[in-house]
């Protein structure tokens, strides 16, 4: 596998020479994959130079100053124990991280890494795990929680729903709050207006839910919005598709794309009844330019750490709670209470207050598991004080 994908020759006169002093005499091919497009912008050269003192260059004259085999590259997809990547080699199978500095830390689709590749083994291993600029995290199912993250460093997320059967303002709200929790910016994208007559209305409801956010609805069928959303898939930018099965995320991708990049399925349209058919390739890069990201762990979504998102979906509802008489007020029939005033004299509305009763509701139970959590780790490390303590006054002795 790694064979086929490598372009990389030992040897070769009319190539030029990358580090001269190096026992191992590393040539890229002329036709070396660019990083640029695929998103290696000026965030990640400067997480890049941190590390190793010096800027990424492509350009491979210039690199003889590098440690010749260490390179960039982004996670393409996530194969358990083993990572595609896309390198200036090419495709590139990955191991996870195994030493001991990397063992903790998580890689996602979307990563940014520094591999290094050897010409002699025919290998590549994990150096480095660029800092992010972005991370799209949810909750890890079981009784821990833990944090999962299921795409990386994303600029844009099409919170995709679609205008037949799949409208569901909650969901909107759940999509919107992990967007911005993951520092991506949100779009909503409504599909399928070619199967809605009453599209305005919709809108208008979407407006209501995400007020400030940029909103497009379009048909995958007959084309019709998919340009609007061309300035958003742009050269080195990320975007991610977050949206139930058989919305048309895929037929999404393949319409900006002009071709079949990702593969559809025909889904019935009585009960909205999708099936997984995305391929396995979660990064995909159009052929004008742009990266989408398109990963399973999007599609099934939990909230986590939603405080920032709440704050800026819910701040007129938090600010009349901060103007309460008393600060444990209940919202109930307490004196003074300026929820209870808002939701008489219709400064709020009262759908938005249940939903944010029912979102707080869920938060509470995400710090009390990650209280729960928190308590055990503390436990075990009172256990080492101890241990540790037992042994030193043994030394004394
Ligand atoms: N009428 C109409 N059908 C659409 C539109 N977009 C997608 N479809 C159809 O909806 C079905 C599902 O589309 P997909 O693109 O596979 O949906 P998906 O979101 O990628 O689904 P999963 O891969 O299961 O997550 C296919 O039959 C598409 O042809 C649209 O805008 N209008
Ligand atoms: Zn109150």
């Amino acid at each position: 596998m790694i064979k086929e994908s490598v372009k990389v020759v030992k040897y070769d006169k009319d190539k030029e020479k990358i580090k001269s002093d190096s026992k191992e005499m590393v040539y890229l091919d002329k036709e070396a994959v660019d990083m640029e497009q695929y998103g290696f912008d000026e965030f990640f050269q400067k997480k890049w130079s941190e590390i190793y003192n010096e800027k990424w260059i492509d350009e491979l004259n210039k690199k003889s100053e590098l440690e010749s085999n260490i390179v960039p590259a982004r996670v393409v997809s996530d194969h358990g124990q083993m990572l595609k990547v896309i390198s200036p080699y090419g495709e590139l199978m990955v191991k996870r991280p195994i030493t001991h500095q990397l063992l903790d830390q998580q890689v996602a689709a979307g990563d940014w890494l520094a591999i290094k590749y050897s010409v002699e083994m025919e290998d590549a291993s994990i150096e480095h795990v660029l800092a992010r600029k972005t991370k799209f995290s949810r909750a890890a199912a079981g009784i821990e929680v833990k944090e999962q993250i299921v795409a990386a460093n994303v600029d844009v997320i099409f919170l995709i729903q679609s205008l037949n059967k799949d409208f569901n303002m909650r969901r909107l709200e759940r999509y919107l709050i992990a967007s911005w929790e993951s520092g991506a910016i949100p779009v909503i994208v409504l599909t399928k207006s070619d199967l809605c007559d009453d599209i305005d209305r919709k809108v208008t409801e979407v407006e209501v839910t995400a007020p400030g956010v940029d909103i497009f609805s379009v048909s995958n069928l007959t084309g019709e919005g998919i340009d609007t959303l061309r300035q958003f898939v742009t050269r080195g930018k990320t975007v991610a598709l977050l949206g139930s099965s058989g919305v048309g995320k895929s037929t999404l991708v393949n319409r900006l794309a002009g071709q079949e990049l990702l593969k559809t399925q025909a889904i019935r349209e009585d009960d909205s009844k999708g099936r997984h058919t995305t391929t396995h390739r979660e990064l995909v890069l159009l052929p004008n330019g742009g990266i989408i990201l398109d990963t399973p762990g999007m599609r099934t979504l939990s909230l986590w750490e939603a405080e920032d998102g709440m704050e800026k979906l819910y701040g007129d509802i938090e600010s009349l709670i901060r103007s309460c008489r008393f600060t444990d007020c209940k919202h109930n029939n307490e004196p003074g209470c300026a929820v209870q005033k808002g939701l008489k004299n219709g400064q709020i509305d009262e759908q938005k207050w249940i939903n944010w009763n029912k979102l707080q509701k869920e938060m509470r139970f995400l710090n009390a598991k990650k209280r729960s959590k928190l308590r055990a780790a503390e436990k075990q490390s009172y256990k080492r004080q101890s241990k540790a303590s037992v042994f030193s006054k043994i030394d004394q002795f």
